[in-house]
């Protein structure tokens, strides 16, 4: 049989559906700087040098691009000279995409967990470091821990519609199966996330993707303030979508359980 390709918990219970789950994802996945992870807020070190984020672009209204990646949805961000620098970060990166990990249950759809509490839906924005020099090795070496940035943002469920997803959760219905892809009314990165002011306060660790290869090249930043949407809005995501084209699965609970901590520190702004 063909190499059976990763998948979450849920698929890989599904009946017929031979998929790898989380506990046998290969790559990096079974090392030891894995994320998510629980943070614990009463273990994690304040750090000063953990100063506020420089955004540019986030402002910027566009319609862009939405797929249904078999695993999740992600909006592609490539080519709108998004950036992001500060925070702690050594240099400037730029956004190539973001998606989210989610469930029908409201407090089982985030992948990091806060004191042990899970959220409805969490959303990454994946940035990549910006290449300084030009030189061939300057390229080669990239290979640090710090070659993505994500920004994680809970989601929890709210009283209000929040206005600014809707392009977003508009957009599901028309990729319900996997590489399907279609257009977003214009909105911008601001439009769905907390007040920038809000945004001061997060917390850092290293660690790495949480979907195979599991690369140990992540910096991760996950905010305090998250996110608020209306219940119906989340359950669309777990309605709309589906993880095989059969439309047998539907996509949901696609968040990898949380890791152990290891050696690591966590730090908090
Ligand atoms: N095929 C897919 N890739 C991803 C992905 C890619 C890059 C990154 Cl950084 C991540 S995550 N969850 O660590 O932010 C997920 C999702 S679904
Ligand atoms: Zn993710």
């Amino acid at each position: 049989a063909a190499e059976s390709h990763w998948c979450y918990e849920i698929q890989a219970e599904a009946p017929n559906q031979l998929c790898l789950g989380p506990s046998n994802w290969t790559g990096s996945c079974q090392k030891n700087r894995q994320s998510p992870i629980d943070i614990v807020t009463s273990k994690a070190k304040e750090d000063q040098t953990l100063g506020h984020f420089i955004f540019s672009g986030y402002d910027k209204k566009e319609k862009r691009n939405v797929s249904n990646n078999g695993h999740s949805v992600e909006v592609t961000l490539k080519n709108d000279n998004i950036e992001i620098s500060g925070g702690g970060l050594p240099t400037g990166y730029q956004a190539t995409q973001l998606h989210l990990h989610w469930s029908s249950e409201m407090n089982a759809g985030s992948e990091h967990s806060i004191d042990g509490k899970r959220f409805a839906m969490e959303m990454h924005i994946v940035h990549n470091k910006k290449v300084t020099g030009t030189s061939k090795s300057a390229k080669e070496a990239q290979n640090t821990g710090d070659d993505i940035a994500v920004l994680a943002f809970l989601v929890k469920e709210g009283p209000k519609e929040n206005e600014g997803f809707w392009p977003l959760v508009e957009a599901l219905a028309h990729i319900p199966k996997p590489g399907m892809d279609t257009e977003m009314r214009e909105f911008s990165l601001w439009d769905m996330l907390p007040k920038e002011e809000k945004l001061r306060h997060y917390f850092r660790y290293q660690g790495s993707l949480t979907t195979p290869n599991c690369d140990e090249t992540v910096v991760w930043t996950v905010f305090q303030e998250s996110i608020e949407l209306r219940r119906d809005q989340i359950l669309v995501f777990s309605q709309k979508l589906w993880y095989d084209a059969e439309q047998r699965v539907n996509m949901t609970d696609n968040v990898r359980p949380v890791q152990r901590l290891g050696d690591r520190t966590v730090f908090k702004s």
